[in-house]
């Protein structure tokens, strides 16, 4: 088995919507093409990654170090012992002469090549990757539906409260229970009414709604919003201060009850584990949001499940960020606590596919072999150009 070439790109993802830190307006995304020489019903079977949503395009340090390395290595070298592609050899291939630490958007880079490393080898294997990922590194037992909440909320020019309360309710119509909206990019009275209008709509039950703060509090902000917060018993208060300033998030939990999610800018094992050891996560309520596509893929984030196990975390507490199809296999195989989703924004990276459908909140994994982009057909027609 052999990978004949590789297609990289790059497309716009970009909308008028804005979080506490950035607005969207020049966002766009790395996507990636690997053709195998392995054929099915006449076609080469292909492998699609890209670098989740919401974090910029990699295509610097595909071209420049990650692809060559990869394309460049004798075909055998990324195989295992029984003769198939090994998405963990080719990790160590894709990472030679990169020293230790300043992951960047390295990580990224390398999160989409084992992204579609891992959607190819499944393909070949011919089952979806939820079912390669359990037969390979589990005990070839998965969750035939995984939790997912609905993301948005998110702060627009002239967006009004009735439209707020409208995009919620839409989640809620499409199956959802659980819902997030951004806070921080206002003042606090501010964001509190715009809380209290989303309350609205969920019948006063704060445990179904999620806020996430983009990491732009300083600590008094944090534990200001926080004592205003609590009162709601939130589903769980994210990202509140910069990712890697881990003292803050500590002094936070030692205030605020409720749950605190973040991680999903940590991008590495290591900022992983830095998180646990000092950030003051608490095994029994908190969530960790690592994306396996920004943070060096599906390779990485299995040894970070193993750094969480051997603190005591279960698997259940972990709920990707990014809202894709790759977290969600990922979720069934590895029993995650659930996934994001992203209904409406970040389109035609963001969702999962067509015929998806969440019930309760769950959504159920499908037969496709490989991820199942082929599900997704404005995503998928984007996909296929990159090679046709
Ligand atoms: O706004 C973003 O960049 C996405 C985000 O934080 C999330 O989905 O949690
Ligand atoms: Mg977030």
């Amino acid at each position: 088995m052999k990978i004949i070439s590789a297609h990289e790109g790059v497309i716009p993802i970009s909308s008028s919507m804005g979080n506490a830190f950035i607005d969207f307006s020049t966002m766009d995304c790395s996507i990636l093409a690997l053709v195998s020489d392995v054929m099915v019903d006449g076609e080469p079977v292909v492998g699609y990654g890209f670098n989740s949503n919401g974090r910029y395009s990699a295509g610097e340090i595909l071209r420049r170090r990650v692809l060559p390395r990869l394309m460049g290595a004798p075909a055998n070298s990324l195989l295992d012992d029984d003769g198939l592609l090994s998405p963990s050899t080719a990790w160590d291939v894709m990472m030679r002469n990169e020293k230790p630490g300043g992951h960047g958007e390295r990580s990224v880079a390398v999160g989409v090549v084992d992204m579609a490393l891992h959607d190819l080898a499944a393909k070949i294997a011919g089952v979806p990757l939820y079912r390669w990922i359990s037969d390979k590194y589990g005990d070839g037992t998965f969750d035939d539906s995984v939790f997912v909440y609905a993301a948005g909320g998110y702060y627009a020019p002239n967006k009004t409260y009735r439209d707020l309360q409208d995009e919620m309710k839409g989640f809620l119509d499409a199956g959802y229970n659980v819902v997030k909206m951004k806070i921080g990019g206002a003042d606090l009275a501010e964001d509190l009414r715009r809380i209290e209008a989303v309350l609205e709509v969920l019948d006063g039950d704060g445990s179904r709604l999620a806020v996430d703060a983009n990491g732009r509090f300083d600590l008094d902000r944090a534990l200001e919003y926080g004592r205003a917060l609590e009162p709601y018993g939130l589903f769980w208060y994210e990202e509140v201060g910069d990712p890697l300033d881990y003292r803050l998030n500590a002094t936070l939990s030692e205030h605020y009850r409720g749950p605190i999610a973040t991680g999903e800018n940590l991008f590495s094992l290591q900022d992983a584990r830095n998180l646990i050891r000092y950030g003051g996560m608490r095994p029994d309520r908190d969530y960790i949001q690592v994306d396996p596509a920004l943070s060096y893929g599906l390779v990485e984030y299995r040894r970070i499940q193993h750094m969480l196990a051997q603190h005591g975390w279960s698997s259940r507490r972990c709920i990707p960020h990014g809202g894709h199809q790759f977290s969600l296999h990922i979720a069934a195989a590895l029993k995650l606590g659930g996934n994001e989703s992203y209904p409406d924004e970040f389109q035609p990276t963001g969702g999962f596919a067509d015929d998806a459908v969440v019930v309760n909140s769950r959504v159920k994994l499908d037969d496709r072999p490989g991820i199942g982009f082929e599900g997704k057909a404005n995503f998928h027609k984007v996909l296929r150009e990159l090679h046709a």
